[in-house]
């Protein structure tokens, strides 16, 4: 069973924009890269997968059932683009709040949140007011919501985009942690290298259209270029007579050179 599955899913705001047709298909288990330049309908497929917007037409499953299904959220976390906390709360009181609007119990609360806590590196933060806190903070203070209800498929729109360098790699090596928990994660973003060393999978749209889906690593290898290491003097031989080759290494193209090629429709 897929974790996401779409088919012609469309979602239009009056008659333009938006994503038009998508059909995909997430495997459980999986980091899911979703690419695409500004304006593609990245984050309205998010919010329809979510349950934020409504599908204007096609069909949209998570974890097997029906994107509107209320029981189905429940096993979904969320981290939005454009995260803005209570400023007045801190931490852990908005994770509380977070907690109970989910239907926490008690003891499920003072287990969650301690171990969400010290996973995003906030542990000793915990009682200082978010409106304090640093962007790269405050964006793990929201990844820590997205965890806190122990989801089975975690939708993170632009996770690391205020983040430091560390704390790129800290959260990388966290999103490897949950898939080895067997979590499913979509991803939605523009840093490629970091897709590129994590993700299994990716989509790429443009224009509300899906361009591609599927490894991007199948796709990467093939035999496009190679580099030839020559001394000059052989080289001026070689154009006269034959060619000596000193090295010969196929150049491995990059998630950034596909995604580039891809959106501008080579
Ligand atoms: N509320 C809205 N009303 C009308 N048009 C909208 C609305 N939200 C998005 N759109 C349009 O839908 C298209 C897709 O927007 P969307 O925000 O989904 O793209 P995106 O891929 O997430 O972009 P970015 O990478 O810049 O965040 C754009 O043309 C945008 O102008």
């Amino acid at each position: 069973m897929w974790a996401i599955e779409t088919k012609q899913l469309t979602k239009t705001y009056g008659e333009r924009g938006g994503c038009q047709g998508i059909s995909l298909q997430v495997p459980r288990g999986s980091i899911f890269g979703l690419l695409g330049p500004n304006g593609a309908g990245k984050s309205t497929l998010v919010k329809v997968l979510v349950g934020l917007l409504h599908k204007t037409s096609g069909e949209a499953t998570i974890l097997g059932r029906p994107v509107t299904d209320v029981s189905a959220r429940r096993r979904v976390g969320f981290l939005p683009e454009n995260f803005r906390y209570h400023e007045w709360l801190t931490g852990e009181d908005l994770l509380r709040l977070h907690g109970v609007l989910f239907g926490l119990s008690a003891r499920e609360m003072e287990e969650r949140l301690d171990k969400v806590l010290n996973q995003v590196g906030l542990a000793e933060k915990r009682k200082q007011k978010v409106g304090t806190y640093s962007k790269g903070m405050q964006q793990r203070i929201g990844l820590a919501c997205a965890l806190l209800p122990d989801p089975e498929l975690l939708f993170l729109d632009e996770p690391t985009s205020a983040m430091d360098p560390v704390g790129r790699k800290e959260v990388r090596d966290l999103l490897l942690q949950w898939q080895a928990e067997g979590k499913t994660i979509f991803l939605n973003s523009h840093l490629l290298s970091e897709l590129e060393t994590i993700c299994d999978q990716i989509a790429v749209i443009k224009e509300g259209q899906l361009l591609y889906q599927g490894d991007w690593r199948a796709l990467a290898k093939r035999p496009k270029q190679v580099r030839v290491v020559m001394d000059e003097a052989e080289l001026e031989r070689a154009r006269m007579l034959g060619v000596k080759m000193d090295d010969v290494t196929p150049v491995a193209e990059s998630l950034e050179d596909l995604f580039l090629a891809m959106v501008a429709g080579q």
